[in-house]
């Protein structure tokens, strides 16, 4: 090798040799050798030193803590700085076997395969980098960590850890499921709970009878669509707001405050009203009423249905005409002429005063249905109906008895007075009405009927 003037040359490290013998004991020594030369470029000589690399490696050694392993190979992988001093300098004392290749192949091929890096092997942390010290040499820095002493500084892959781990993402994982899943379980509730107030508010406006929800003082909280379309409402037309009393007829108002009691008191009632709907018209409908009172004792709902009963009371007023009244005159028929009469005796008897019976019958009232038929002879009855009712009081009682008789009471009428009214019926009678009420000319009332 020619060195130019102004180059150094370093040497490999090796032990420094006294006859042919490394010393004893041994001194790794580096050399720096470079040519002298003159002002003029003249060589003049060279200089060698020997460098004690004892230190290097010392200072080496301090560089780590005592927890790193620091180690120097050459190139071949012999060992220039080895935990175990006897495997030093292999390749000078004849130990072929004192390589990092022999001793741990594993560990120098996995160095082979990139000039520097990081590697875990068999427990152990291992860093290494090549130190280019001359064109034709490299040294290989290797720096061992034991496993007890990296895995402190690296708890994520200690078992224990990753079991931790494990266990925490299989938890966070549980309680995602078990969150989604409440959640899932909260939703499907609210939807059978929607589901569920949808088919009461269903069953609550589309109920066959109409439903008032009232506070105690009568004002309406709700009020079922059945009930507002009975009313002639729309169904955006609430009714809320109002108060019952605005719906009631002035003759349904005592009922009503009734009603209001019953709730405040908690009882159940139930009682006819007269209401009105939007156009004005009366309706006849039964209300009952049950409350919701609270622990308090306050009422806290009071639930008042409504059934329109206006064709049952239509019904009812007109099976009761039937039933007291005389189809062909419209006359109180006897029955209810027995219950008049016992009312006015009563009263009589009571509060004193008179009372005057006239008892009218038709003379050969045969003839005429013999001779003209029977529906000339309904006429005729009809029409002495007529003239008579023509010619009574308010407070008079007029009822056909049967066939052709007829009994009237005058309540306040003394003998005279009935016995005047009695005569004034039989001119009346024979004289003839006027207009339609005018008596068939063919009757007359028999003269010997009086007061
Ligand atoms: N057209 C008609 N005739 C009736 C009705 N009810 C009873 N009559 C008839 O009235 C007549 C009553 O006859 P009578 O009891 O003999 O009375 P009358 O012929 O007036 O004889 P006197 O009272 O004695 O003068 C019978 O012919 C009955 O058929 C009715 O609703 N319509």
């Amino acid at each position: 090798m020619a060195l130019e003037p102004g180059e150094t040359y370093l040497s490999p490290m090796d032990l420094n040799m006294e006859r042919g013998e490394p010393e004893c004991p041994p001194r790794p020594t580096l050399r720096l050798v470079r040519r002298l030369a003159d002002s003029q470029g003249q060589p003049r000589g060279i200089l060698v030193l020997n460098y004690s690399a004892d230190k290097l490696l010392a200072r080496l050694r301090t560089l780590f803590s005592d927890l790193d392993q620091p180690m120097l190979l050459n190139a071949e992988g012999y060992w220039m700085l080895s935990p175990v001093a006897e495997d030093t300098w292999g390749w000078l004392l004849g130990r072929p076997q004192k390589t990092l290749k022999a001793q741990r192949p594993a560990l120098w091929k996995r160095i082979q395969a990139a000039p520097d890096g990081m590697l875990a092997l068999e427990g152990d942390l291992f860093s290494y980098a090549r130190l280019k010290i001359s064109p034709s040499d490299a040294w290989i820095v290797l720096i061992q960590t034991r496993s007890p002493d990296w895995h402190v500084g690296a708890v994520y892959l200690r078992p224990w850890f990753q079991a931790l781990i494990v266990g925490l993402f299989a938890m966070a994982a549980a309680l995602v499921y078990f969150v989604i899943a409440a959640g899932e379980q909260r939703r499907a509730a609210r939807e059978a709970e929607c589901r569920q107030l949808a088919q009461f508010k269903d069953l609550y406006d589309n109920a066959p009878i109409g439903y008032i929800t009232l506070t105690a003082t009568g004002l309406i909280t709700s009020v079922n669509q059945t009930l507002l379309t009975c009313l002639g409402y729309r169904s955006d037309e609430k009714l809320s707001g109002q108060y019952f009393s605005q719906l009631v007829s002035n003759a349904s108002r005592r009922q009503l405050s009734e009603l209001l009691a019953s709730l405040s008191a908690g009882e159940d009632m139930q009682c006819r009203l007269v209401i009105y709907r939007k156009n004005g018209e009366p309706l006849t409908v039964l209300c009952s009423v049950s409350s919701l009172i609270s622990e308090a004792n306050t009422l806290m709902v009071g639930r008042c249905s409504v059934l329109d009963i206006s064709q049952q009371v239509a019904l009812e007023q007109s099976l009761e005409r039937l039933a007291y009244s005389d189809p062909l005159t419209g006359l109180a028929n006897r029955r209810h002429f027995d219950e008049l009469a016992y009312r006015e005796i009563k009263r009589l008897q009571r509060e004193g005063g008179s009372l005057a019976a006239l008892a009218l019958d038709i003379d050969r009232f045969k003839v005429v249905n013999d001779t003209y038929g029977h529906d000339i002879g309904d006429e005729v009855l009809k029409s002495l109906a007529d003239v008579c009712r023509s010619q009574l009081r308010g407070g008079d009682i007029m009822a056909r008895f049967g066939g052709e008789e007829f009994t009237i009471l005058l309540p306040g009428a003394d003998a005279a007075e009935g016995r005047a009214k009695a005569e004034a019926l039989r001119a009346g009678a024979d004289a003839g009405g006027s207009g339609r009420r005018r008596p068939h000319p063919l009757y007359g009332i028999d003269r010997r009927g009086g007061a």
